[in-house]
């Protein structure tokens, strides 16, 4: 972009001093051109070339191979010095003036806000501008769906950095627009089971994405109400099915709204509360029993707890739909108790079986104080651009987690936040139905069915049914059913919920 700023008359504009200021201003770029004069000297312009060369197919079969790692570690660099150069740069100029963002001084030389910076992630971009004397953020507010579709991106937000410096935000794609996310097969062996993989839906990248209960230990989910909350606590039992109905996890669950949430589902749970009161009970219960497994584990010289090793030490998961029904929405003494008991679990238990999985609405401290306690946090769509920060960690909406900017109608994508990973990830978790819930609640809650593979009549093989009470041995009358063959442990003969759950 041409330097439009107005001199004042107090430096003079002598090639020297430009070509120092242009020297200071920009030392990656003049670094880099200098790097390579200097290789190209040394080892011939030829070999640096074919070296240029090698590393241009390196990259590309890295990105062909393994795009998300190649985004994280080079692309999102090289796109943000590419889209600075020879998109936002190239067309600010006369976009700024369109849209009425130039101003002039007493002299009526033009200014332009100058764009400092340019940072990618594989949604959005951020473009760091510097307002020219006398604009406001609100100028540009004013026009940022007009800045959005200079750009062609789908939205344009923006935020302040300092006095004087704004982010613009400008979303160029929207893989969830196009991308189907499959509800993942629920599992129905207990071998099925990886805790440190429970499927759930896709990321930005259109690869599967999977909760860990191994390493992401405790999860802390905001979204508004409607961002689709429901759908990764429920995709999270479902991928749990297996070990639910063995025993190998106990779900206690807190639903202070009356139970509306998982109201469907208190067939599975170990221990289920509606409110406040009873909610406490159950907090307490589970501390209880976790301190004793503590104890227990102790006096046996047990140090760890392997997860689905027996259902003698089972995972203990605790379920709290809405934290604020518990932390601040309550009488004050319950409010005291819960974060205390809660705290407790979310930094005593990892290594005896337990884990904590909650949702908010509103991440704040006040409402939250525990917040930081969560080693894994999720970020649906959020009310507050506030709220973004306070659910996934300072600075994260500075990377690009622009929770506040998902779309109503697209409820489930989140942006995910891991302990220890800087980037926070973009994803949609698949929809869970009342049916699939129902399915779920069906399948973890029979004991004695057993599908079996059945002879097929048309390959000519005989069917041996009259062993089985279900079928009653009337083999003659299978003709028009499906051939299905139920062994029953004889506990519960006339249960007609195991045929169907089979
Ligand atoms: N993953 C998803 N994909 C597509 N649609 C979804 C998804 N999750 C939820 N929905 C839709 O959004 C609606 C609201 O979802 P849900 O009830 O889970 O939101 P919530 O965050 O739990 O809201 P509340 O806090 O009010 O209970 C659902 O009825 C469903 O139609």
């Amino acid at each position: 972009m041409r330097e439009t700023r107005v001199n004042t008359g107090d430096t003079e504009r002598t090639p020297a001093r430009l070509l120092l200021r242009f020297l200071a201003r920009h030392p990656r770029s003049v670094g880099t051109l200098a790097a390579v004069g200097i290789t190209g000297c040394y080892v011939g312009f030829h070999t640096m070339l074919l070296g240029a060369g090698v590393a241009v197919a390196a990259g590309a079969s890295w990105r062909l191979l393994d795009r998300p790692t190649f985004d994280r570690f080079a692309g999102r660099l090289v796109r943000a010095w590419w889209r600075r150069w020879f998109v936002y740069q190239r067309k600010w100029a006369d976009i700024a003036f369109g849209c009425g963002l130039t101003s002039s001084n007493r002299h009526g030389h033009s200014l332009v806000p100058k764009l400092l910076s340019v940072r990618s992630t594989f949604c959005w971009d951020s473009l760091r501008l510097r307002l020219v004397r006398g604009q406001a953020a609100e100028d540009f507010e004013q026009v940022l769906d007009r800045l959005a579709n200079a750009y062609n991106a789908r939205r344009a937000t923006l935020r302040t950095i300092k006095p004087g410096v704004i982010s613009l935000d400008v979303q160029k794609r929207e893989p969830f627009d196009t991308l189907f996310i499959p509800l993942p097969e629920m599992p129905r062996e207990d071998s099925a089971v990886d805790l440190a993989r429970l499927p759930l839906g896709r990321d930005e990248y259109g690869r599967d994405f999977a909760l860990d209960l191994v390493g992401g230990i405790h999860y802390l989910i905001a979204g508004a109400t409607g961002a689709g909350k429901g759908s990764w606590m429920w995709g999270l039992l479902r991928g749990l099915a297996p070990w639910i109905r063995s025993g190998r996890v106990r779900l206690w669950v807190l639903d202070p709204k009356g139970g509306m949430e998982f109201g469907q589902g208190a067939e599975l749970f170990h221990r289920f509360a509606t409110d406040d009161q009873s909610g406490l009970e159950l907090t307490r219960e589970y501390v209880d029993t976790l301190d004793e497994r503590k104890t227990e584990m102790g006096r046996h010289g047990r140090r760890t707890w392997t997860p689905g090793h027996s259902a003698d030490y089972p995972l203990d998961l605790l379920i709290v739909d809405e934290l604020a029904a518990m932390s601040e929405y309550t009488d004050r003494d319950i409010s005291r108790e819960f974060t205390k008991l809660l705290s407790k679990a979310l930094t005593q238990y990892r290594a005896v079986g337990g884990r904590v999985v909650a949702a908010t609405q509103e991440p704040t401290k006040d409402v939250i104080p525990m917040r930081g306690l969560f080693p894994t946090t999720v970020a649906l769509r959020l009310e507050e651009a506030s709220y973004v920060d306070m659910a996934l960690g300072e600075g994260v909406r500075d990377r690009g987690a622009f929770a506040d900017q998902i779309p109503d109608y697209m409820p489930g994508v989140a942006y995910v936040k891991t302990e220890g990973s800087r980037e926070p990830l973009r994803v949609r978790a698949a929809y869970t139905s009342d049916d699939d819930i129902t399915e779920l609640v069906r399948y973890a809650t029979s004991h004695d069915a057993e599908i079996l593979d059945f002879p097929n009549r048309d390959n000519g093989t005989e069917t041996e049914s009259a062993d089985s009470p279900d079928t009653g041995g009337e083999s003659g009358e299978t003709d028009d059913i499906e051939h299905i063959e139920v062994i029953d442990d004889g506990e519960d003969e006339d249960d007609d919920e195991d045929f169907d759950a089979a």
